[in-house]
This record gives structure tokens, sequence and C-alpha cells, in this order.
């Protein structure tokens, strides 16, 4: 126990697998928790006096227990036993072999094999507004990327790449929580690694370089530094061999659409928040490959915008489209590609087994039709492609001239190297194979050798086999044999040969077992130098794949070939949504829908229409046809004519994020705020009932000025797709040339209504509430006094229009509706909202905000208020 207590004191965080013969043992509080995870029973056993709880499992249990441990979070050390036990000593040396976390993970059991398995290290700035360094880590692959830029930025790094454990330094915990969440499974580091020495001087290691120019992440100091601390945790971890690390790539901003967190969100493109909910990724990958599988999921968070980088990818999709046998040909042989980029990560660290080394050479031989086929595709991108795939013949034949064809998974089982392969091995194989012929030949030749006819040999536990000779023959035996045992009736000798052939009868097993052991470290150890050629050949594959997959998507469901060009205008002729139009039930139709948007015309399209019209589905597959585009996939659409799209960004009315329990409306209006800071010429934003998380006076006055500030800023005119259920937004269009007023079809039929799901000019006159809460059943009373109301209210504001006081139309006896005033806020709707807010600073924010009379600001001169309030706060952080 003292020298577990030992190991446990290094490792007082993790749960301790201790290795004692051929169990795997937990104590203590790691036994009680092993026992409720795992299932296995707890007992306890006195140990000085006291009891200890004691759980355990057999060692060769470990793959199914392993996983168990590190899904439910913890962190698990495994201590192995480091020598053979022998009678002499009586306590075998152990030590920590490994570390595994959710972020360390290597092994299948524990990985998701179309999803990267990140490990995040994060550097904050001093300040609030300082750039953050973020660096992302796939162990199981060797795929190391780095990004710096504000919180926003990582926060959506964060959000695309899902890191299963982030490394932050130890004081700055908190703070990272009030940042991006309490949701991640977080590992404090001490906070002496963050300097930019030590973690320099940890990269150049890992690199083998001189200097980081080349890197191309020189100017990054804080993404650098983050990097630098993650592979000082490997090293704690007892992750040591990391040749398959050995290229750093940075994740540049300018090169992606920009798509804030609720577009990623919201727009459900690499998972769905709902039970059961089906994302833009289940929809379109038709990968086939592992990591083609991963690298769709990269595509689908970070489409491109450089116009040529898109068309090149189309212009592959489109020669598989036109070409099917091209298509099924690619495909049959991609299949037997395999995970060869996991695979080949697992040699450094030492986790290859036989069986995968086999699938190597199989994954190698099929890259040679690839290459061929895709040569002759006459598509010049698919062509550079193949160009740089390199299958590695050498290695493919190494690998077949080594290893038997089909080798166990486990080394120790033996029958690993191929016959004809190593002469020493050949020769023990034989022995056990043919030992007893060979003592019969021995027995043969030795006997007409000498005329000792009835030469025999036996063996027995002393000195192992024999030559016996009959007293009559004594003296024709060879004086080269050693007499070794003397019987009444008989000599029993050895002989050199006899001895040799005996030793390897008897150690053949164990020896053929080290000789294999042998061997194939070797062979492991040769692969090291094939690791970047083999990782380079995986990334071509998976593009391939994904290409081809687009391609596959594409056939099936209709998609078309996007035109993009360098304008801004987006045409998109009978445009559907990928993902709901493969949802309907059997007979239903997605019914498809022109969208036009010009910043020189029809700028804001302002969509009105009852709840369930489709005013969202439209909103969004506009954005996905986007963003399918820019990502190289063909589009769902008769026809699409796309200028290139720099950001998207996304906001939904509080109401309809209020289950995710995320948003109140204070958050709305700050994420509306930062939209507004940040719009391009380029930019689209879908704004879905933005407002409705405040009453409605407040918010059609938000979405009216929003609205306006969309139109009329100086700074840009972003396209704009507006759902709203506030009819009232239709006036807009009168004063504001660019914005063009559409709605849903319905049709009403008696108390029914039904969805035509058409997209048709003209916004809609009235919004349908009432219908609905009749539909829903609602008490007869309560449909016919809010009717009352409505009618008051559209008379009360044609009566305004024509210069008539409110007051005169109201009903007798019943209060007077209240005024719809646009354009103004309600200051105390902005400053109750903060109270709302978890933020720390919300409280220097009120103080400064009483200072500032924001009652007579228009709601966006408001927000820009706040946020510039906002700013100030933290640059004061
Ligand atoms: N073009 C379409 N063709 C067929 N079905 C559609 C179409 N558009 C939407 N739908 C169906 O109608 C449902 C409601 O659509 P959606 O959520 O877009 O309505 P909405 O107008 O935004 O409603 P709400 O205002 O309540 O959010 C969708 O889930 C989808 O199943």
């Amino acid at each position: 126990m003292a020298q577990y207590n030992k190991v446990k004191a290094k490792h007082p965080e993790a749960l301790l697998l201790f290795r004692v013969g051929d169990f795997y043992e937990t104590f203590g509080e790691d036994a009680v928790k092993a026992a409720q995870v795992l299932g296995i029973t707890l007992t306890s056993r006195n140990n000085g006096g006291s009891d200890v709880e004691l759980a355990g499992f057999p060692y060769h249990s470990v793959d199914m227990y392993l996983p168990r441990l590190v899904r439910a979070g913890y962190r698990v050390a495994i201590c192995e036993q480091l020598e053979k036990p022998s009678k002499d000593k009586k306590i075998v040396k152990r030590g920590v072999t490994e570390i595994v976390t959710p972020g360390l993970a290597v092994d299948d059991q524990l990985l998701e094999h179309k999803a990267n398995n990140f490990l995040a290290s994060v550097v904050l700035g001093r300040g609030r507004r300082d750039a953050c360094g973020l660096s992302l880590l796939d162990l199981s692959t060797g795929e190391f990327l780095v990004a710096e830029g504000g919180s926003d930025y990582i926060d959506k790094l964060l959000q695309s790449f899902q890191p299963k454990e982030v490394l932050v330094g130890k004081d700055r915990r908190k703070e990272f929580e009030q940042v991006f969440g309490d949701r991640f499974y977080l590992s404090p580091l001490d906070e002496w690694v963050y300097t930019t020495d030590y973690t320099t001087e940890k990269l150049l290691k890992q690199f083998q370089a001189a200097s980081l120019k080349g890197f191309g992440i020189e100017e990054l100091e804080r993404a650098r530094m983050a990097a630098g601390a993650t592979l000082h945790y490997l090293e704690t971890t007892e992750n040591r061999n990391l040749r398959h690390i050995s290229r750093i790539g940075r994740l540049a901003n300018d090169r992606y659409v920009w798509l804030d967190r609720f577009t990623i969100r919201n727009l459900e493109l690499i998972y769905s928040p709902h039970d059961h909910g089906v994302s833009l990724v289940d929809i379109i990958d038709r990968t086939v490959t592992p990591m083609g599988g991963r690298l769709l999921r990269k595509w689908v968070v970070l489409p491109l915008r450089d116009i040529d980088a898109i068309r090149q990818r189309h212009q592959a999709v489109r020669t598989f489209v036109q070409s099917p046998p091209l298509l099924q040909d690619l495909d049959t042989s991609l299949k037997q590609i395999g995970d060869v980029e996991r695979l080949i990560s697992k040699v450094p660290l030492g986790k290859v087994n036989p069986r995968e080394i086999r699938a190597l050479s199989r994954a190698l031989c099929a890259m040679e039709p690839i290459r061929d086929l895709l040569l002759d595709s006459g598509s010049d991108v698919l062509a550079n492609l193949a160009s740089q795939l390199d299958p590695l013949p050498d290695v493919c034949a190494a690998i077949d001239r080594q290893l038997r064809e089909d080798p166990p998974v486990n080394l120790s089982k033996g029958g690993v190297i191929a016959d004809g392969y190593d002469e020493l091995l050949d020769e023990l194989r034989d022995v056990t194979r043919n030992g007893k012929s060979r003592l019969a030949a021995i027995q043969q030749r030795e006997s007409e050798r000498t005329g000792i006819s009835s030469l025999k040999i036996g063996f027995n536990n002393v000195f192992g086999y024999y030559l016996e000779v009959t007293n009559k023959y004594k003296k024709v035996v060879p004086a080269e044999w050693t007499r070794k045992q003397t019987l009444t009736n008989a000599e029993r000798y050895i002989t050199q040969e006899l001895k040799e052939l005996e030793d390897k009868i008897l150690h053949a097993e164990e020896k053929i077992l080290l000789r294999e052991e042998e061997l194939y470290a070797e062979l492991v150890a040769w692969l090291h130098d094939y690791i970047a050629p083999v990782q380079r050949n995986a990334g071509i594959l998976a593009r391939v794949d994904c290409l081809l997959g687009f391609a596959k998507a594409a056939n099936r469901d209709r998609y078309v070939e996007p035109e993009m060009h360098e304008e801004r205008d987006l045409d998109i002729e009978e445009g559907r949504h990928a993902v709901i139009e493969r949802q309907l039930a059997v007979g239903e139709q997605y019914v498809p829908n022109d969208v036009r948007l010009d910043p020189d015309d029809q700028q804001i399209i302002m969509i009105t229409g009852p709840n369930m019209a489709g005013k969202s589905a439209l909103l969004r597959q506009t954005a996905l046809i986007c963003l399918l585009a820019q990502m190289g996939s063909f589009v769902p659409a008769k026809r699409a004519r796309l200028g290139i799209v720099d950001r998207v960004f996304t906001r939904v009315g509080a109401s309809d994020n209020i289950s995710s329990g995320e948003s109140t409306f204070m958050v709305e209006m700050n994420e509306t705020a930062s939209i507004m800071n940040n719009i391009t010429d380029r930019s689209l934003i879908l704004l879905d009932e933005i407002g409705r998380g405040t009453s409605t006076f407040d918010g059609i006055s938000i979405a009216w000025a929003i609205a306006e500030y969309l139109h009329n800023n100086g700074r840009a005119r972003p396209k704009v797709l507006f759902a709203t259920h506030y009819h009232e937004l239709n006036e807009l269009a009168d004063s504001l040339p660019r914005i063009h007023n559409y709605s849903i079809a319905i049709k009403e039929h008696g108390n029914r209504i039904i969805f035509l799901r058409k997209l048709v000019p003209g916004g809609s006159q009235h919004s349908f509430g009432i219908h609905v809460a009749r539909m829903a059943g609602m008490p007869a009373e309560i449909v016919a006094r809010a009717s009352n109301i409505l009618t008051q209210l559209e008379q009360q504001h044609i009566t305004e229009e024509v210069g008539q006081p409110a007051e005169a139309t109201a009903a007798a006896g019943q209060p007077a509706a209240p005024r719809v005033a646009p354009g103004t806020l309600s200051a105390e709707a902005l400053q109750l909202s903060i109270f709302e807010t978890a933020d720390p600073t919300a409280g220097r924010l009120r103080e400064m905000l009483e200072q500032v009379s924001i009652n007579n600001m228009t709601p966006i001169e408001c927000m820009m208020k706040l946020q510039e309030l906002k700013e100030v706060v933290s640059r004061a952080d």
C-alpha cells in the first residue's frame, strides 16, 4: 500500500488504476467511484488496522472499462508493473504509463470516427477587449490548429470545434467561465507554464525547428502560448512520442465566412439542439472515410470566401456528377481506405496493432487506382490532387513481406510475422512444427553413420534429450558424444546438436514470441519515417471524399451547381431547405421559393405571415444555400446566382430561445447591437421575429429602427431577410425604397388557415394571432374581446393617420387601446433588462446609464449607446 500511496500522491486528481498481477485495482475513494460507474463489486480489506475500499477488474477488460470511466468525466491514470515479478523481489517496480482524459483519448472506443476529438487551450487577454489565443489539437490525428482574436471569435471556434477538454491557466479559470460559459471540461494548468520563452521552446522542440517562421504564426503570441501549453500538458500526461504532430496550422479568420455562434446553432449546421433533431451535416454527409467525415465538419463551419477556391470545389463536384462511372469506381475504392489518418497516429503513440498495419498496406494499395481515376477524370482540380497522392509502394511491399495476410490484433497471440521473412523465426517455427521428425531424422542419421541399429532418442527431466545405446554397441560410440548416464544394459549420451535442438524445442514458443515482438517493433520504428507522407495522403483522400460526397448528395436531392460571382446580389430560383425537405412525411412536397436580394434595389425583404407559415424556413434556406455553395457543395434550388457572402448573422427573437434558458431580452439586444456594429456590404443577415422578447410596442419600435438603420446607415448595405409578426412594419417600404414587402401566402377557409408556403410580393394585412388562438381552442369570449381590441387598434391607427385623436375611437366602457409609437424605445425596458443579466459589469453599466439621458433616443441609438458604454467598462477592466 505504501507504493500505491506514493503513486496516488503524485496524481491526486486522477482515478488511479493500479496493476496488481492480472488485475487493475482501485482503492479508497477511487474504488467507490469505479464501482459506481462500472458496476463492479466494491469490497474492503484491512490495511494497517483500518478498512480500505477495493474494486478491480481483469487487465484484459481494460478496453471495456476505461472508456466508461473517461466518458463519466474522470481523468484516469494507469499504473503498470514495469518489470516481471520475480521470486527474489518482493515489490515489483510500478509507474504511471498513461493518463487518459476526454481530450487525450486515442482509443477507438472513446472516439467518434467522424468527429475530431479536440483538446483546446485558451490564453485570455489581459483586459476584456484584448485578443485571446486558442489552440486545438486532436491527439488521435495529429491535427494542430491555432487562432487568435476577440473573445467572440474564440467563442465561435469553441462552438464550432466542440473540444472535449480545455486547458486554461489556474488563475484565469473563473474568468474563462464568465466569458465562454461553464459547459467545458476544464483542466487548469499552473500559471508558470504561460511564458513566451517556455512555450516557444516547447514548440521549437516539437517541430525540431530553430524558429517558428514559416509556420505563419509568429505574430500570434497568445495562440503560440496556448499551443506550447498544450505540449506541456501532453508531457505531464505521459504522452511523449508525438511525431505525428508535425505541423501547426493557422485558422485565418479572413479566409472563411464569419458565422456568429447563433448562426451555427440556429441554422443547425453541425448539431441540432432538439431531441432527434437533424443537422445540415447529417443530411449532406455522404462521405465514406472517417477522415472525409471529419473534414466535412470543418468545411461546414468554415465556408470559404475566396471565389476561386469555391469554384475549384464546384468544378470537382461537377466532374463527379457528370460521370456516374467515375463516381461509382471512386466510391468503391475509397471504401477500402479506412481511417489511415488515425491509424498512422497510433504508430508514434505505440498503440498500433498488427491488423491495423495490415489495413494500412491495404489502404495504400487502394490509393493507386484512386490516383489513376483522378488523373484521368478530365478535371484539373482532381488531377492536381491526384498528383500529390503517393501510394508509397515501398511501404506497401514491406508490410506485405513482413506481416502475415491476416494477423491477430494482439501481438502476444503470435502468428504476426510472415513466413520466409526472418531465418531465425522460420527455424523456430519449423522446430515447433517438426520437432519430432527432426529428432527422428537425427536418430536415423546417427544410427546409419555409427551402425548402431538399436539407437534410440529419449527424454527425461534431468538432462533432456539423449541418445541411448545398448551395451552391445558401447564401443562404436563416436568420441564427440558425451556420456551422461549408465544403466544396467545401456548408456545414455548427449551431443551438441541434440542440445541445440532441445533448446529450440523447449523454448521455441517463447522465443518465437520474443522474435516476433522484436521484428514487429522494428517494423513500427521503420514506419515512423512515413508518418508525414501517410498524413498527406489522408488529407488528400479526405478532400476527395468530401467532394465526392457533395456529388452524391447533389444526385440524390437534385442539387444544382450555383453560379458564383463577384457582385453583391443573390438570385435563387426555386430554392429549398436542405434539411426540412428530407424530413417531410410521405406524400408531402417541399414548396420551393424564389428569393432575390440586391443591395441596390431589393436590399431588405420584410416577410410577414402567420405562425407556422414558413417564414423561418425561408430565411434559413436562403442562408443554407449561400453557405452550402461556399463550402463547395451544389445547392437545393433550380438555379442560383450568388454573390460571395463574407458574414452571416442570425438573430432570433428572444422568446424563441427562452426554452434553452440562455436568452433574455437584454442579451438579444446586445447581440443585435453587435451585429449592427459589424455589418459589411457582403453580409447576409437573418432577423427572425426580432424584438418579440419585449412588449409589442417596444418590439415594433426596435424592429422598425433596426430595419431603418440597415437601410439608411452610410457604412454598408447588407442583404437582409426580416421575418416578423408585426404587419405594421410593412409601412417601412413606403418610405424606404430598398425595403420590399413579401408574405407567405395562406388561404383562409372558414375558421381554418391553409398554408400555401409560397412567398408572394406584398405584406400581410393582419397578424392572424387571433385565428391561431381560436384554432387552439381559446374560449370564445376571449377570442371575441381580442378581435374587438384589434379592431380598435386598427381603426385608431387609421384615424391617427387622418389626424383624429385616438381616444375618440374607444368603445364605450372599455379602455382605449394603447398607442403604437414606432421609433421610441422604452428606456425603462432597457434599463430593467440590465438587471436581468448575469454580466458582472451590469452594476457599473447601470450607473453610467443613469448619467446619460436615453429617454429621447431611438432604439438603435439606445443600443449603440449601450454598446459604447460596455466598451468603456470593459476597457476599464
Ligand atoms: N416551403 C415549405 N414547404 C413545405 N413545408 C414547409 C415549407 N416551409 C415551412 N414548412 C413547414 O412548416 C413548418 C413551420 O415553418 P416555420 O417554422 O418556418 O414557420 P414560421 O412562419 O417561422 O412560424 P413561427 O412564426 O411560428 O416561427 C416547418 O417546420 C416545415 O415543416
